[in-house]
């Protein structure tokens, strides 16, 4: 079952939820809403290897923020870093971000329980965009689970803003 509102409220305060930084304001009928960070990583032109770490371009939004291209793929952060051993959680874009043909997330969109930390946004746009850092962009919903899970251990464990895809590490074992 899906969280409500406040009951994102009571375990996050319970310590069963981990929003930081947490806004009491954020909390929405079913989901948190979480913020864009600074940082946008974007890969250099070119073939991507899966089997090779691949090679990413860091950009800092200051408050100016920046302008996204269409035909581009970034990867942006949640200022937040949000999750939790008790839930399962999924991410979305919010309507008004949405609407204005910015997309955050494509096809990852689960959190697994244990999984604490900034999320990482794949990001296009429909049209230039400025997008700024600390601008609402989308919700995270958490889900209560049947059964006992072991608690995601993962190649992404420890992140602490947005991180390019670690999948090299499946064929090397190390990056
Ligand atoms: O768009 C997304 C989707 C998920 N996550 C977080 C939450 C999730 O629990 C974690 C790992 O995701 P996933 O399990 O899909 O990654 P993987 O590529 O399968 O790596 P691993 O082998 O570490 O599970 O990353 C994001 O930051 N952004």
């Amino acid at each position: 079952m899906i969280l409500s509102g406040p009951e994102i409220l009571s375990e996050t305060m319970a310590g069963r939820i981990h929003i930081d930084d947490f806004d009491p304001e954020r909390i929405e009928p079913n989901s948190y809403g979480f913020r864009l960070a600074e940082d946008i990583l974007e890969y250099e032109d070119g073939i991507i290897d899966c089997f090779e770490p691949p090679k990413a371009e860091h950009a800092k939004m200051g408050p100016e923020g920046m302008v996204l291209e269409p035909g581009r793929f970034y990867l942006g952060g949640t200022m937040e870093a949000m999750g939790s051993p008790h839930y399962a959680a999924t991410l979305y874009a919010c309507r008004s971000a949405s609407t204005l043909g910015i997309w955050i997330q494509f096809s990852a969109p689960l959190g697994h329980s244990g999984a604490v930390f900034p999320w990482t946004l794949e990001m296009k746009v429909a049209h230039p965009v400025r997008v700024y850092p600390g601008m609402l962009i989308g919700k995270l919903a958490f889900w209560s689970m049947q059964g006992e899970a072991n608690g995601y251990v993962g190649k992404y464990t420890g992140s602490r803003s947005a991180v390019a895809s670690r999948l090299s590490l499946d064929h090397h074992g190390t990056d």
